[in-house]
């Protein structure tokens, strides 16, 4: 899983370390032979129960530690499932929402042909999806190719239908509702978003998703947390904004930074996981381990997976002699090979590409940078273009477009696609990460031919489907054929053609590779579009040509990839859960081989292992066993929130029961995961039952912020949806869209952010109606209006509008007292319980 920011494309191609560790850099918390594992159920060798002349090699494994392997999450997936493997992780933001909606299990419908064409949620998948419908904040994990992935392309399509439109085509006219971004990414955007002029970004910011959650640090989440919620203004975590994180603690973790001897210890070192942070604990998340594994349906591959996963090395022993003989070639492709550094993967890749006869072609990209058009109407002034444009230019969009600025290649080169093509279809599915091989290159002329023909074709199959797309049917194609598959096809054709025309003025390119998959699909390939915005400043895009050499990738390019043939090199693996993910991207052991398992090689976070075992137990997440000085200095700083801090979060929502979470799913509250002093609280979704109602008890002073009434958390609080759209809920940005938004009046539409929530939009019922309209009191005024305001500023304390002489308040200490602790006499900054 990991998606790439371009294009707001999704899966392939993860983050990638800028700097590589020596081996006596590695960071604080490794451990050379990997952690003692613990609550491991005793079963079967793996493989048990089935012959070993099945596996690979016809050798059955020697295993120093037999009897360790089973593990209870690994759902064996029945065969009728195998045609829906090939549906990749990644989808596109527009694609992703032509794929079967969720809510069936595969399961249901074993004869069904066309599952294998459309790949449904399963149930399991589906009631994260109705967790993140009810507005809750979720983290869903689970093991390598549980369809972490596929399950986030369904939440974004979902959040996209509710809020009416794409969450990045059209983020800035209505302002934004959705940042999915991988760590690097979010970074990147944040730091955008934190520049003075983009904070109106932030503040309309209504859901975050986070992919790769485990890539990001502790001490980056709690800065994000405490971020969002300052620029915000807002008490609840996050400034009230969702979250949806997803991730696997056991694959690859935060990069962080050396800490040496003279550094202060409170710099910023990127360290911990993001659940060590006090933020983690302080947001109402749902949690759920999604327990079926898709990518992968051999048991006994699963089971060696899964003890590589808890860290063991003698079973990685066991399979690197098992899966060292070479892999043959497949459809004249081969095996991808897997480094665990840069310097390993470009000399191969390098070396093969010189090792092939004939000249190479070169391949340039035309990029381009777009002025944002809000910025050029208000007649921004030609200096203020001039710096955007070269903010843009300099965007790092253009150093980690997964497509290079110019490469090249020959007839034969091994190639990786960096963007998907096509989503349905087992047979026909091209997404990114797919292999081939450059079989041609195909003169322009032939090309452009081949585009016409394609396109008289879709026109003809149009004619028949009585829908002539002449060029008085254009209009029409717009609104009613683009429902068609011809429509479409038509539409991509002539933008394909648009995007060919202006790639080859500015590359100069005579041809297109044509390129054989391992599908058998052969494809000349043409240039595609990588765009990425950067809000209130306009945009970046780059057309290339969607390839990339492929003979070697990085370990950590590779993560969320699903490889059909691999050859993985276990040398050097220098970070915890490395070996694990570079293992566990292929479908079978038929398609692996594994070449240098030095002992010590799997190494496994014994925090990530901790973590999972209060997950899977619903034990209280305790004191993390992470040794480093500097960060238990760190830790010692952020302390985490005691049951009387006043500001203490909204107890965990209780509607994980009514998604019906199933099986294994775990619902789980914050304090669950992290509330040692909040005393647990976590409840277990019994299978398909009811979630029981959260023993976190609501103390009679708390007041829900949402609805401004006592005896309930905000998650589960039951007139934050009263007739309101579900923006209205959450701050009303989008109140335009719901009728309750529409029936609040213009009053209503006109009100500002901070009665609201997240935005300023039509103003949702919730507000309209007396309830939850201000944040501080509850009753049916903005909160700039408040008599507690007044009431603060006549005793010297301006209440959250107040800038000088007191408190902030920050809007929800109520009457401008610190909101952390409740003082009066001081500013929440300089609180002694800080
Ligand atoms: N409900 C489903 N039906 C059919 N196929 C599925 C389903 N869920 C996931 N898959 C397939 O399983 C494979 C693995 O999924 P995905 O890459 O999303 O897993 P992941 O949990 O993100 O993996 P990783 O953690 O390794 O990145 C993909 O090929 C995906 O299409």
């Amino acid at each position: 899983m990991a998606p790439a920011e371009q294009s707001g494309e999704w899966g392939g191609g993860g983050e990638e370390p800028s700097g590589e560790w020596d081996a006596d850099e590695r960071p604080a918390g490794w451990e050379a032979d990997g952690p003692a594992l613990a609550g491991w159920q005793a079963g079967g060798p793996p493989g048990a129960g089935r012959p070993p002349d099945e596996r690979r090699g016809g050798r059955p494994p020697q295993l120093d530690s037999p009897g360790r392997l089973t593990h209870v999450s690994n759902t064996v997936m029945p065969s009728y499932v195998a045609d829906t493997h090939e549906q990749h992780v990644s989808a596109t933001l527009a694609e992703a929402g032509s794929q079967a909606r969720g809510g069936a299990d595969p399961d249901d419908d074993p004869g069904s042909g066309s599952q294998a064409d459309s790949p449904v949620l399963s149930q399991e998948q589906a009631a994260v999806l109705e967790l993140v419908r009810r507005r809750q904040s979720v983290f869903f994990t689970g093991d390598a190719g549980t369809g972490k992935s596929f399950l986030l392309n369904h939440i974004i399509d979902a959040l996209r239908q509710e809020f009416g439109h794409s969450c990045h085509a059209h983020r800035r006219k209505h302002a934004a509702l959705c940042a999915g971004l991988r760590r690097a990414a979010l970074h990147r955007r944040l730091r955008e978003d934190w520049k003075k002029e983009n904070k109106e970004h932030l503040r309309a910011l209504q859901v975050l998703i986070v992919d790769e959650i485990s890539m990001v640090s502790a001490e980056f989440f709690e800065l994000l947390e405490q971020m969002t919620r300052a620029i915000r203004g807002l008490p609840a975590p996050f400034g009230g904004l969702r979250l949806v994180l997803c991730g696997d603690f056991f694959q690859l973790p935060p990069i962080s930074d050396r800490w040496r001897a003279n550094l202060p210890h409170n710099t910023f070192l990127n360290r911990g996981f993001a659940f060590q942070s006090p933020a983690w604990r302080r947001c109402d998340l749902q949690c759920v381990v999604l327990t079926k594994v898709w990518r992968q349906r051999d048991p006994y591959f699963l089971s060696v997976l899964n003890a590589v996963r808890f860290g063991d090395n003698a079973v990685a022993a066991a399979l690197a002699r098992e899966c060292g003989a070479p892999l043959p070639e497949r459809e004249g492709v081969k095996p991808t090979q897997l480094y665990s550094r840069n310097a390993d993967v470009d000399r191969v890749n390098a070396e093969e590409l010189a090792r092939l006869p004939g000249s190479a072609l070169d391949f340039g990209a035309k990029d381009d940078v777009i002025l944002d058009p809000d910025n050029v109407m208000r007649g921004m002034s030609a200096q203020e273009l001039s710096r955007d444009t070269q903010r843009l230019e300099k965007s790092e969009f253009f150093r980690d477009c997964l497509a290079a600025r110019c490469f090249q290649l020959k007839v034969g080169a091994q190639v990786m696609l960096v963007k998907n093509l096509e989503l349905s279809g087992s047979s026909r599915m091209l997404v990114n990460g797919s292999r081939g091989v450059v079989t041609r290159f195909m003169p322009l002329a032939e090309y452009k031919a081949e585009l016409e023909q394609e396109k008289a074709d879709a026109r003809a199959q149009m004619r028949r489907e009585g829908r002539g797309a002449g060029p008085a049917g254009l209009l029409a194609l717009s609104r009613e054929h683009k429902a068609t598959s011809a429509g479409t096809r038509f539409e991509k054709l002539l933008r394909k053609q648009a995007l060919l025309n202006s790639w080859v003025d500015q590359s100069g390119a005579a041809a297109v590779p044509v390129v054989r998959f391992l599908n058998g699909r052969e494809l000349p390939m043409g240039p595609e579009a990588f765009t990425a915005e950067i809000p209130g400043v306009g945009s970046c895009s780059r057309e290339q040509v969607p390839l990339k050499l492929a003979w070697a990738v990085t370990v950590h390019k590779s993560q969320g990839m699903t490889l059909d043939l691999a050859r993985v090199s276990l040398k050097d693996c220098f970070a915890e859960g490395q070996a694990y993910v570079a293992l566990s991207r292929v479908r079978s052991l038929e398609g692996l081989q594994v070449l240098d398992c030095a002992p010590g090689c799997v190494k496994t976070s014994p925090v990530a292992l901790a973590f999972f075992q209060c997950l899977k137990a619903c034990a209280q997440w305790g004191e993390a066993p992470y040794t480093d000085p500097a960060w238990q200095h760190w830790q010692r700083q952020h302390p985490i929130a005691a049951p009387s801090d006043p500001n203490r979060p909204p107890a965990p929502g209780a509607l994980a029961a009514q998604a019906g979470a199933a099986g294994a799913t775990l619902g789980f509250t914050p304090a669950g995961v992290a509330g040692r002093a909040a005393g647990g609280g976590q409840t277990p979704v019994a299978a398909g039952g009811p979630r029981q109602p959260s023993p976190s008890p609501v103390r009679a002073g708390d007041l829900c912020f949402k609805c401004g009434q006592p005896g309930h958390w905000a998650s589960a609080c039951p007139n934050a949806n009263a007739g309101a759209s579900p923006a209205a809920a959450v701050g009303g940005f989008f109140g335009k869209r719901g009728a309750a938004g529409a029936a609040a009046g213009a009053g209503a539409a006109k009100r500002p952010r901070a009665a609201g929530g997240a935005g300023g939009g039509g103003g949702g019922a919730a507000a309209s109606a007396g309830r939850g309209g201000c944040f501080k009191c509850g009753g049916d005024h903005w909160i700039r209006d408040c008599p507690q305001n007044k009431a603060a500023a006549s005793q010297g304390r301006p209440g959250t509008q107040g800038r000088g002489g007191a408190p902030p308040g920050r809007g929800g200490g109520g009457g401008g007292a610190c909101f952390r602790c409740g003082g009066t006499d001081h500013w929440a900054s300089a609180c002694p319980s800080r």
